[in-house]
């Protein structure tokens, strides 16, 4: 049988009910992992450590066509996010590297581990951060801000710094140019053969409405511990070389592909 179009009902049919599923931003219909951003973060708790690493570990994890910066600095940063748009509150750690991409400096972020399972699908499958499971926490014990990072009941890092010990008021505008530095992640997922690579791109992360509240300085101190499942001691501690905490604002929504690997590649066949 045809319909006035010519089109067989069934496949009509069949289209219109796709479509009835494309409004969904991903995956299960029924209750989508994650809604749409824009997602605002308001009175974003911070704790950065930033160390000096070993050449090795730093060049071990850099792709290029990023180059690792001077000075082997690797950053571990402690986030409690008390409110999210679309996301509730959760902690997060990421760990990042200092590099110069096309000459200019950049963060890149080569692992993080978050309590929750909504931000940690969206920040991989949207802008390809390699977010994985894990339990960290920030809190202030007594008069030090403590951040610790568990997985799977273990503790493998351990950051304390006395708690806003070092006013940085007057360097607010300084500090909140450095948090817009630019951020890169690798997206990399697979084809559905379970082989061939699908997504291959450096991605540079939009950080948009970036508010800096409040900042301190500090000495701190970093352990980690070496684990498999979780290789935060992979960069080794060399060095200390600063403290941080911040209270900001910001909203996460979307990121630019500025390298495509496959699309190199296929150049390159041509
Ligand atoms: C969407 C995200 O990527 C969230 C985050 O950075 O925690």
């Amino acid at each position: 049988m045809r319909s006035l179009t010519g089109e067989s009902p069934v496949v009509a049919g069949a289209a219109s009910r796709t479509d009835k599923f494309l409004q969904y931003p991903v995956m299960p219909t029924l209750r989508p992992a994650y809604p749409r951003g824009p997602w605002h973060y308001k009175d974003m708790h911070q704790l950065v450590v930033t160390y000096e690493s070993t050449a090795e570990a730093v060049r071990a994890v850099v792709p290029a066509p990023l180059q690792p910066a001077d000075g082997n600095r690797v950053t571990i940063e402690w986030r409690r996010m008390s409110e999210v748009s679309g996301f509730g509150p959760y902690t997060e750690v990421g760990h990042s590297v200092a590099c110069t991409f096309e000459g200019k400096p950049a963060i890149y972020v080569f692992q993080a581990f978050l309590d929750s399972e909504s931000p940690t699908l969206a920040g991989r499958e949207i802008l390809g951060f390699p977010k994985r499971y894990g339990e960290p926490d920030l809190k202030t014990v007594r008069e030090v801000l403590t951040g610790t990072l568990n997985y799977g009941g273990v503790q493998v890092a351990l950051a304390t710094m006395p708690y806003r010990a070092v006013d940085l008021s007057d360097r607010l505008a300084e500090i909140e140019q450095e948090l817009q530095t630019t951020q890169l992640v690798l997206k990399l997922l697979p084809d559905v053969d379970n082989h061939t690579p699908k997504v291959a791109q450096l991605i540079r992360v939009g950080i948009y409405n970036v508010r800096l509240k409040g900042a301190w300085g500090g000495p701190a101190e970093l352990f980690t511990v070496p684990h498999v499942g979780c290789p935060v001691a992979a960069l080794p501690v060399v060095r200390v070389l600063e403290g941080r905490q911040h209270l900001w604002d910001m909203t996460l929504s979307d990121g630019q592909v500025v390298h495509d690997y496959l699309e190199t590649e296929r150049h390159r066949m041509r």
